[in-house]
């Protein structure tokens, strides 16, 4: 490569060279203004150039380079010493935990296959260890020497990453002195990033957080050394530290589902759409009292339009303004009497709190679509008793896939702007037909739906009043009253359990508490569909 020109004042030199590639002539360039290595086909007879460009930043390795002329000629190749000269955030040596049973029990496949090969790639060396037993990972990462460790990979589902996390936070308090059983406790921040290559059953914290659950373009995220902050809630009974949670805390529906899922782990994904079905039909709901604390630092509403992609500047504000409600209150956290809780009594379908969207392959906009990674706040969205219809109404709009294309025909249910946008077919458009919009429902539009942005919130189970968990009473309750309302059923349980990223919970009397940008992880967030977007803008 060589110089070309002289930059202008105060410009950095832009490095230029000619690349042939069997018959086809390009000029190379290295761009430090825009931190971007360009390529340009030299222009054909009968055509235009095409021009392409990626970050150097997103360049996974230069493996092999020139030494000299001599060994060029003879075919002989040197690989690089630093490939890692790139950019600073890289991982260069990764611990890794596989799941061999999450999921349809590909972890270890889908690791030797398709992300081993682009660490090595990349030249990322590391420690791979293959779980024996449920809670290996998290015992292993309470001992194990981190500092040479630039990150923490998990192989696996949401349980899996959940696992990781609980080793990840105990042990950063632990060497913090912090106790975690203390619900008033300031957590310390962990500051080793956890990449997630999905290999589970619902994949929930990875969709989310990159948009597709795909094992590759996992490994490239932790590959470029992507950092995306996220926000860890705790889950406590009394002075007990029960769980942390990322993705979804839900009582009633979603914790019957996982119960009775449970004993199907063997069937793989599929337990939760039989228990799924199974638990819809037996339409439970649950009494209980809830009390909330507003996230009054939090920028936006559950029912924004807009919803969190990378970079998000609501959670950059979230995160300040936390910052300075913390600080006017000499650094700590705020108490319980801090700001003015809400109480709700009633009769509950479904209790969720989910500290991201919750996206998934079975919904892809995901339970609470507003929430944000990194805003220090969850979403609370409360279903009361309604008929089985209505509950219905609700379940499916969860499952809309306004996906990423809109092809000819086709429609696209926008809740950026509230509207439903149709793209018009070839036959309507050379009629002159450009395509409408109507207005499109969202899934909290019921009267029977109510939704929070919180940052710390209470249950009491009606028939759990003083706060114990004794399964044995609960057990006899559940035989022990008989349906006023089911028909279909003979009892109505006393108490639902408590479904923590998919882990059940044995209280439920429970208090939980966000913590904003407790955990990072090797991710950027979900990249705007720019040429969408731009449609949508017009249109709104
Ligand atoms: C009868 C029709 C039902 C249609 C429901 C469609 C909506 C599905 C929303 C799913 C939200 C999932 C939130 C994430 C939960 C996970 O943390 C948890 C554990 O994941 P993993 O470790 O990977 O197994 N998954 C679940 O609790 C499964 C919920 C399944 C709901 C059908
Ligand atoms: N080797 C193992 N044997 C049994 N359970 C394990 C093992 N390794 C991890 N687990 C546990 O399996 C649970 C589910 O794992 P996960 O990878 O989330 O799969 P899925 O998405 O199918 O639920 C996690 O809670 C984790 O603690
Ligand atoms: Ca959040």
């Amino acid at each position: 490569m060589g110089e070309r020109s002289p930059p202008p004042a105060g410009r950095r030199t832009r490095l230029v060279s000619s690349l042939v590639l069997g018959q086809r002539a390009c000029e190379v360039a290295l761009d430090p203004e825009r931190g971007a290595l360009e390529w340009t086909e030299q222009p054909q007879p009968r055509g235009g150039r095409e021009s392409c460009a990626v970050p150097i930043s997103e360049i996974i390795a230069v493996e092999e380079t020139e030494i000299d002329k001599k060994q060029c000629n003879s075919g002989k190749w040197q690989k690089m010493a630093k490939p890692h000269a790139f950019t600073a955030s890289r991982p260069k040596h990764l611990l890794v935990y596989i799941n061999p049973y999450g999921g349809k029990k590909q972890g270890e496949k889908i690791y030797e296959q398709k992300v081993a090969p682009l660490f090595s790639l990349a030249s990322i060396s590391t420690d791979v260890i293959v779980t024996e037993r449920a809670n290996h990972a998290r015992d292993n990462l309470l001992e194990v020497n981190l500092e040479k460790y630039d990150g923490v990979v998990c192989v696996g589902g949401d349980g899996m990453f959940n696992e990781v996390m609980h080793g990840l936070i105990g042990r950063t308090q632990k060497d913090s002195g912090i106790d975690q059983n203390n619900p008033k406790a300031p957590l310390v921040q962990c500051n080793i990033r956890i990449g997630i290559i999905p290999a589970g059953s619902t994949d929930c914290v990875c969709y989310s957080t990159v948009g597709i659950n795909d094992p590759v373009t996992s490994a490239l995220h932790i590959i470029v050394g992507d950092t995306q902050p996220l926000d860890v809630s705790s889950v406590h009974h009394h002075d007990t530290l029960l769980k942390y949670f990322v993705s979804l805390l839900g009582y009633g529906f979603y914790g019957d589902i996982l119960k009775d899922s449970e004993g199907k782990r063997w069937m793989g994904p599929v337990r939760y759409d039989l228990s799924g079905f199974k638990t819809f039909l037996s339409h439970h709901y649950y009494e209980g009292t809830i009390s909330l604390l507003p996230a009054s630092h939090a920028v936006g509403s559950p029912r924004d339009k807009k919803h969190c992609r990378s970079g998000c500047h609501i959670c950059k504000q979230s995160k300040q303004r936390l910052e300075i409600e913390q600080k006017k209150n000499g650094g700590e956290i705020k108490g319980d009497d801090e700001g003015e809780w809400k109480v709700i009594r009633g009769k509950f379908l479904a209790i969720n709190i989910a500290n991201i969207s919750c996206a998934c392959p079975r919904s892809p906009k995901g339970l609470a679509p507003a929430a944000h990674l990194a805003d220090g706040s969850s979403d609370l969205i409360l279903v009361r008793k309604c008929s089985r219809f209505n509950f219905l109404r609700y379940l499916i709009r969860h499952t809309n896939r306004d996906d990423q294309k809109l092809a000819r025909g086709e429609s696209w249910p926008d809740f950026h702007c509230g509207m439903k946008l149709t793209f018009p077919s070839k036959n309507q458009a050379a009629k002159g037909v450009t395509g409408h919009t109507w207005p499109c429902t969202a899934a909290f539009d019921f009267s029977f739906v109510e939704v929070y942005r919180i940052k710390k919130f209470q249950f009491t189970s009606k028939h759990l009043e003083d706060g114990d968990c004794d399964a044995k009473k609960m057990q006899k309750n559940r035989f022990g009253h008989f349906c006023r309302d089911h028909p279909a059923c003979c009892c109505i349980p006393p108490s639902s359990t408590w479904n923590c990223d998919g882990e059940t919970l044995d209280c439920s009397t429970i208090e939980v508490t966000v913590h904003c940008q407790l955990m990072k992880l090797f991710a950027r967030g979900i990249e705007r569909n720019s040429t969408l977007e731009a449609v949508q803008r017009q249109l709104c």
